[in-house]
């Protein structure tokens, strides 16, 4: 009998006890050099490396048959892996931590909600959202930062769609605290008093009570029926009902993964929202070709607010976020945990160890996209010729984000309603950090200059 080579783990170093390269990474993605400290691995050590991140050892994998391996391997295999402090931000029943029936069962739940189908009557209310806020907080002023409002948009679009909670002192309460969670939210888990993460900790539990608060009010309004079951998304939760009549989600799994879900949407949007208003900037020809196919859909639209048929026909300026999405994704990457003894490209990556993947990696191979750093949105002019799991900003397989839909309605909405009521400079340099997520310098500083809207 022929006898099998032991396999061997990858080639590469766990470095120190504990700190292992954590501060290396950590540096480079503060300096926005991760890619560059990554390929210098590579170079090192060939494609798939070992090495010690965040006190565990770990395997860097990078590249399209990776990317299939993280994102399509069945979760007996390798499993979806937070960081501790963030479970217990945000709940241990929140869709991340769960695997096989459970995590099934509560994305069909989400998606009841997050479906194109249902998500196309709320495009009127985006509408109306953004219209409010470039009222509020652009009109009438010469120079805004746009990260912060940013952010606040993507927050108040879901408050409003996905739990119908109004302007109002609630709404700003909640705002508020979500703030302060999420300041702490990367920082480091110590729990004294006066640190970032306590602090973030008791954001998080006023956030919880109020969401409580909204669970209970709908269950009412439910009951009562004076809410109807498709109008958000906590009632859709509430409403939805197994084979034998019962009901999908706990009450803690619904807080959880409304917790989730709150995060999940707004930090990511509001980059992508940022990131592309600094490439418009940088890019008058870009920008002249989104403008002119936003201003036809505003000479075109048959009412006031935009429809989902407007949508179909922004495909250029969907391009353009895809391209801003592949050179700049909101999510540099992720762990997952090997569950078992697992072998990849002929290196065992012990039971135990941590996956580590890296989606610019592929963003950037110019093999998958010829002269990578150069912004061409027409690359993803015929979209079939993209390889699999090369182009990732959402993930993939089953647990590719479910928020895909809501994003692209609020991303498009919103920059129709900038670049054509809008012309703007940047007054800082064109620097950003990652934090994780990338940051520009300043939060993005622009100069604005209302435009005469188009009839
Ligand atoms: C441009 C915006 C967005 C980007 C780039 C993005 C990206 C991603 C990525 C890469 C994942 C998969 C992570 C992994 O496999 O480890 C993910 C998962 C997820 N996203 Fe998004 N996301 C965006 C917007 C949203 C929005 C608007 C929502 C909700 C309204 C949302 C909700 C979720 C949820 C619940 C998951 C977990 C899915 C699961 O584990 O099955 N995302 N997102």
């Amino acid at each position: 009998r022929r006898k099998r080579s032991p396999k061997r783990v990858p080639p590469g170093s766990l470095g120190l006890p504990i700190i292992g390269q954590s501060l290396g990474l950590l540096r480079a993605m503060r300096a926005n050099t991760a890619e560059k400290w990554l390929q210098q691995r590579i170079e090192k050590y060939g494609p798939v490396s070992k090495l010690s991140l965040f006190g565990k050892p770990t395997v860097f994998i990078h590249g399209p048959a990776a990317n299939k391996f993280i994102f399509a391997s069945d979760d007996s295999t390798i499993s979806s892996q937070q960081v501790e402090s963030i479970r217990l931000l945000l709940g241990d029943r929140n869709i991340l931590e769960l695997s096989g029936d459970d995590h099934k069962r509560v994305r069909s739940a989400l998606m009841l909600f997050l479906k194109p189908e249902s998500l196309k009557q709320y495009v009127g209310k985006m509408d109306q959202e953004i219209r409010r806020h470039l009222e509020m907080h652009w009109h009438g002023k010469q120079q805004i930062t746009v990260l912060p409002l940013m952010k606040n948009l993507t927050f108040n679009i879901i408050c409003s769609l996905l739990f119908r909670l109004e302007r109002g002192t609630r709404r700003d309460e909640l705002l508020e605290c979500f703030q302060k969670m999420i300041e702490g939210m990367w920082s480091v888990p110590v729990k004294f008093p006066f640190t970032r993460y306590s602090q973030s900790l008791k954001g998080s539990k006023r956030v919880q009570d109020i969401i409580k608060e909204l669970i209970s009010e709908k269950r009412v309004e439910l009951e009562r029926k004076t809410a109807s079951p498709l109008q958000d998304l906590i009632t859709c939760l509430l409403s939805s009902r197994s084979d034998d009549n019962g009901e999908v989600m706990t009450e803690k799994e619904i807080l959880h993964n409304v917790m989730l879900v709150m995060v999940a949407g707004h930090d990511t949007s509001s980059i992508v929202l940022t990131f592309l208003l600094r490439l418009l900037a940088n890019d008058p020809v870009v920008h002249a070709t989104v403008l002119q196919e936003q201003e036809e859909i505003a000479r075109s639209k048959s009412s006031e607010e935009l429809t989902w048929k407007d949508l179909a026909k922004m495909k250029y300026t969907w391009r353009v976020v895809m391209e801003t999405m592949r050179i700049t994704p909101p999510i540099f990457g992720g762990f997952r945990s090997a569950l078992k003894d697992i072998e990849f490209d002929g290196f065992l990556i012990p039971k135990g160890w941590q996956i580590f993947w890296a989606m610019p990696m592929t963003h950037m191979d110019d093999n998958i996209f010829p002269e990578p750093s150069k912004f061409d949105p027409n690359r993803f002019e015929n979209q079939a010729s993209t390889p699999p799991f090369s182009f990732v900003p959402f993930g993939g397989g089953p647990r590719k984000c479910p928020g895909y839909e809501f994003a692209r309605i609020e991303i498009l909405v919103a920059i129709h309603y900038i670049v054509t009521q809008f012309t703007w400079k940047l007054c800082a340099d064109n620097n950003f950090s990652r934090d994780p997520m990338p940051v520009p310098t300043q939060g993005l500083p622009i100069k604005i200059i209302p435009r005469k809207l188009v009839n």
